[in-house]
């Protein structure tokens, strides 16, 4: 693995009955970098993710994180959720617990000698880090907005200290406001922790103010993992399509003025 590198997958062919999602496919991600994973609906961006976290298993293919193999199989799931931490795409929050006890929920999974007390400050830490106050940890998820369980979601991908962050679809279903206020929350949180974030997004605006590089999904490969700029130089159809359409321009439009401002 180059130590630049702390996720490699090389070789990886994914398929549900004959159908091919993936085939031989290769990706890097740069340590501390948060990679854009983009490609049209079903081109395997989720299967990526769950594959790379040991929870879908490839028909071939090799998958390393911190030099850690995940496939074949040698790491075990207690070796790689102490350096990973997953935000799925509904938030996937335990509707019958608290906040609280839902971010302290990976700490108990894996660390059954934990205080209550520890893993309540833990929690309060996670949630502050998160832009929540201490006190909405007594609250139940169904009392909160989406962006606030999009917060607690990824309090609880942070419980366990990641070196990664998986994000799928992070601000899907959030109003413009929240979702720019999340790529706001996501941006600190590499830059503050060194977090290295590997995000599935459709969101333009979070490609362009977030991502140091974009890897695109088409033709079962990614086709170019490079900054953005770059991306939309190639001579791809989806490429061409998909940046150069209005709500791409007018993504671009906003990053400029953001950056000039
Ligand atoms: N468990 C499964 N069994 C069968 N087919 C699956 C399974 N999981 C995914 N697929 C198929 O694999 C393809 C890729 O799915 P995936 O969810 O990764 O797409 P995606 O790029 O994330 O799409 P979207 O942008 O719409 O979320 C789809 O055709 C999907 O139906």
């Amino acid at each position: 693995m180059a130590p630049e590198n702390v996720i490699e997958v090389r070789g990886v062919t994914n398929q549900f009955g004959s159908h091919v999602v993936h085939q031989d496919l290769d990706l890097e991600v740069r340590k501390g970098e948060i990679l854009g994973v983009v490609g049209g609906s079903g081109t395997g961006k989720s299967v990526l993710l769950r594959t790379i976290v040991g929870l879908q298993v490839p028909k071939a293919g090799r998958v390393e994180i911190l030099g850690k193999t995940i496939y074949p199989r040698e790491a075990s799931a207690k070796e790689l959720n102490e350096d990973i931490g997953i935000l799925f795409q509904d938030g996937a929050l335990f509707s019958s617990m608290t906040v609280a006890e839902n971010v302290m929920a990976p700490l108990r999974e894996y660390h059954h000698d934990i205080s209550d007390k520890l893993a309540q400050e833990i929690a309060g830490m996670k949630l502050s880090l998160a832009g929540l106050d201490a006190d909405v940890g007594q609250k139940m998820p169904s009392d909160l907005s989406g962006g606030m369980r999009k917060r607690v979601a990824l309090a609880r991908a942070m419980a366990m200290d990641p070196a990664i962050l998986f994000l799928d679809e992070p601000t899907a279903g959030l109003d413009p406001i929240s979702a720019s206020k999340f790529d706001e929350l996501i941006l600190g949180l590499k830059e503050s922790l060194g977090l290295t974030i590997f995000m599935v997004t459709h969101d333009l605006d979070s490609l362009y103010r977030d991502c140091d590089r974009v890897a695109v999904l088409a033709d079962k490969k990614v086709i170019i993992n490079a900054p953005l700029d770059e991306v939309q130089q190639l001579n791809h159809p989806w490429i061409q399509e998909y940046f150069g359409g209005p709500r791409g321009r007018a993504a671009q439009g906003a990053k400029l003025a953001f950056g000039s401002a």
